[in-house]
């Protein structure tokens, strides 16, 4: 009876011990994976801190974060602290009341010695293992906590399933048809509003706007990225979503504005995720953008390694290098966004006259700030605040001298003069 006087006090302890460093743990494990997100963003983006001058700025933001690891980490030192004094405390509390009782029971001749010792070797051994008991459930509890956060990243749902399963023959018409579009990071901003355009098999179709106006999102929307809110989107007359997720991207290829490359070789970059390609196809992508020419200076040739995000590739190269993995799938819709924007104005020009013989046999959407890149492209588009303000070709867009396009035109051929003046 003696011996267990403490349990209800030590297991009410521990529940709400329990539930504290539950908490605890997962904060810690917060504060752990901010301080390294910080240094992974920091390390990867190392030359634009050095070229701001930001490295002390830096250093004492990483420090911060790291104090509220050493600050969250105090406290759960405390709390264990504070659980293991008051589980030695009652273990020698019991121990010291034992005796008492046991010695008391001893001289008044109710108990002998050798069973007073006895049961307090017992009760010794049954102490100590609910002494290491504590010690599991600290360990038991910070698995909790860490767990949770994975949990919950395994649980995640997506927002929506690439589980589309039909492989249509792709001749490469694509119909926005009443979309309307916001992204759900900001669900108070319309980004398209009842966007309705048809861009037909082998055409060639310029996006052009104000900055902001929307043409990156309409081809986020055609890579499938996000679901529009309202209206569709089709292939040659399927739903984009209804169609298997592989198959699609083979058919339809984007060059991103920022173009990514991978720790790997030019070999292995051009041919990323196109498992099908054969060395000449790789040969003649890489031809066909230009690639060929400064690879073939290099060292290693094609075995060259990029580097880390394409680092030891210049801004052009890497464009370059983008444009040919995305024409060696050979895909029935190529989406070019601001794709040339970092080559000189010579590779500009041999890039332009390769993909106007890759357009032959497609359909090619580009962005370009640059109108004179898109003078010859079979339509514009002109998109202004997330909708089709104007569309047609060059010239007859042109003799509206009240539209969108012909002002921007004359803006960008007035800055010219300026610049050349
Ligand atoms: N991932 C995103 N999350 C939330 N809002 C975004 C996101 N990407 C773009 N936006 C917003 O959507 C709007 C349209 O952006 P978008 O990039 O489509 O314009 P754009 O016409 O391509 O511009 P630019 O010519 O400058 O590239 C902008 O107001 C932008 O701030």
């Amino acid at each position: 009876m003696v011996t267990f006087i403490a349990v209800p006090f030590v297991a009410f302890v521990t529940k709400v011990y329990s539930k504290f460093y539950d908490k605890i743990s997962e904060n810690l494990q917060q504060t752990i994976a901010d301080a390294n997100n910080m240094a992974e963003e920091v390390i990867s983006t190392m030359r634009t801190v050095r070229s701001f001058a930001c490295e002390k700025r830096e250093q004492k933001r990483f420090e911060n974060l790291l104090s509220s690891t050493l600050s969250v980490n105090r406290k759960r030192a405390l709390a264990y602290m504070g659980y293991t004094w008051n589980n030695e405390f009652c273990d020698n509390a019991i121990l010291i009341a034992v005796l008492a009782y046991g010695g008391h029971l001893v001289l008044t001749g109710k108990m002998g010695k050798e069973q007073l010792i006895t049961f307090l070797l017992y009760q010794m051994q049954l102490g100590e293992n609910l002494y290491n008991l504590s010690y599991v459930m600290s360990g038991l509890m910070e698995a909790v906590g860490a767990s949770r956060k994975v949990f919950n990243l395994m649980n995640r749902k997506p927002q929506f399933e690439l589980d589309g399963v039909k492989k249509p023959h792709v001749n490469g018409n694509i119909t926005f048809s009443h979309v309307g579009f916001t992204y759900p990071t900001r669900p108070n901003n319309p980004v398209l509003k009842d966007l309705t355009l048809n861009i037909k098999a082998g055409e060639t179709v310029a996006l052009v706007g104000p900055s902001g106006g929307g043409k990156s999102s309409i081809v986020s929307l055609i890579e499938h990225f996000y679901e529009p809110n309202e209206g569709t989107i089709t292939l040659d007359g399927m739903h984009i979503k209804d169609i298997n997720h592989i198959y699609y991207h083979q058919k339809v290829a984007l060059v991103a504005q920022e173009p990514v490359l991978y720790n790997g070789s030019v070999r292995h970059n051009i041919l990323y995720g196109c498992d099908f390609a054969t060395e000449d196809d790789m040969l003649n992508a890489a031809k066909m953008a230009n690639v060929h020419g400064f690879v073939m200076e290099l060292e290693k040739g094609y075995d060259t390694n990029c580097g880390e995000k394409g680092v030891q590739m210049s801004g052009g190269q890497k464009q370059r290098i983008a444009i040919a993995r995305a024409l060696v799938r050979n895909p029935a819709v190529l989406i070019l966004d601001e794709a040339t924007s970092a080559l000189d104005t010579e590779s500009e020009s041999l890039v332009q006259q390769a993909l106007s013989r890759c357009a032959q046999e497609r359909t090619v959407i580009i962005i370009a700030h640059r109108l004179s890149t898109i003078e010859k492209a079979s339509k514009i588009a002109v998109i202004v605040k997330g909708q089709l303000v104007q569309m047609g070709a060059h010239d007859e867009l042109m003799l509206d001298t009240d539209g969108m396009y012909y002002s921007l035109v004359s803006r960008q051929m007035l800055n010219a003069k300026v610049g050349d003046e």
